[in-house]
């Protein structure tokens, strides 16, 4: 469903060029749930963004099968689920923002889809400070979900949050994406999140995949130095 070859990126110029990404090539089919890790700075933030044509490739080819409607058919969540949010609105006006050009009873389908964030329909008239920050998180997703994507790129969602509140979340993702189909692109740098949560997986390092790996019996085995040395 979403193929990257052969992509890379820089920024700067002359000395200050910088290249962020190097030949990078990726795939995610339909209803996987795939994995990006690496430490802060390999690049997963840049690569999420050029997915998500936030920014322009400098070489290679991003394609995206389903492209009739792209922004409808991939979306993203980021780690703050609070800056992603006027302040001002409340729930109801969040959600109902991307579903401006829906026919039909918009505040029907947003009460009917509450469930599947396991949020209930209380939380619809409170604003974002009002909510607790996996509350917020759960808020963020239902938004990105809405347009019913094909594919969703969580960009380190569970990183702001405490452990008890990540595994509600964690479990979420699985549970969405075993009922709706939507396959998810998780990026993180927490290892045993990726660990528990993907079927395959994708280390990063200084910009490069330096390894994929597919777990087999609830594990990955990895055999490059860097992957051994970030999962031991
Ligand atoms: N707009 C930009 N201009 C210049 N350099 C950038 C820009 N965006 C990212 N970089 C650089 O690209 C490299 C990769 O950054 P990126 O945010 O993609 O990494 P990351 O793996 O997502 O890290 P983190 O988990 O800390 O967010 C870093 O060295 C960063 O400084």
């Amino acid at each position: 469903m979403l193929r990257v070859e052969h992509l890379s990126k820089s920024y700067g110029r002359g000395k200050q060029r910088k290249t962020v990404l190097h030949d990078i090539n990726l795939s995610v089919g339909e209803g996987e749930l795939v994995g990006i890790v690496g430490e802060s700075g390999s690049g997963k933030s840049t690569l999420a963004r050029l997915i998500m044509r936030l920014e322009t490739v400098d070489e290679g080819i991003i394609s995206f099968s389903d492209t009739d409607d792209f922004y409808a058919s991939c979306q993203i969540v980021f780690q703050n689920a609070t800056a992603a949010m006027n302040p001002s609105w409340t729930v109801r006006d969040i959600l109902k923002e991307p579903l401006r050009t829906m026919k039909g009873n918009r505040d029907a389908y947003i009460r009917a889809m509450l469930d599947r964030v396991s949020l209930e329909e209380k939380h619809l008239d409170r604003r974002p400070s009002e909510l607790s920050g996996g509350e917020r998180q759960r808020v963020n997703l239902l938004r990105s979900m809405l347009v019913e994507p094909k594919l969703l790129i969580c960009d380190e969602i569970v990183s702001n949050l405490d452990r008890l509140i990540q595994k509600e979340i964690v479990e979420l993702i699985q549970r969405l994406n075993r009922e709706t189909g939507m396959a998810i692109l998780f990026i993180s740098h927490d290892l045993k999140v990726v660990q528990h949560l993907c079927d395959r997986v994708y280390v990063m390092e200084g910009g490069m995949i330096i390894e994929e790996s597919v777990k087999q019996d609830g594990r990955f085995s990895f055999t490059h130095p860097y992957s051994l040395m970030l999962f031991e």
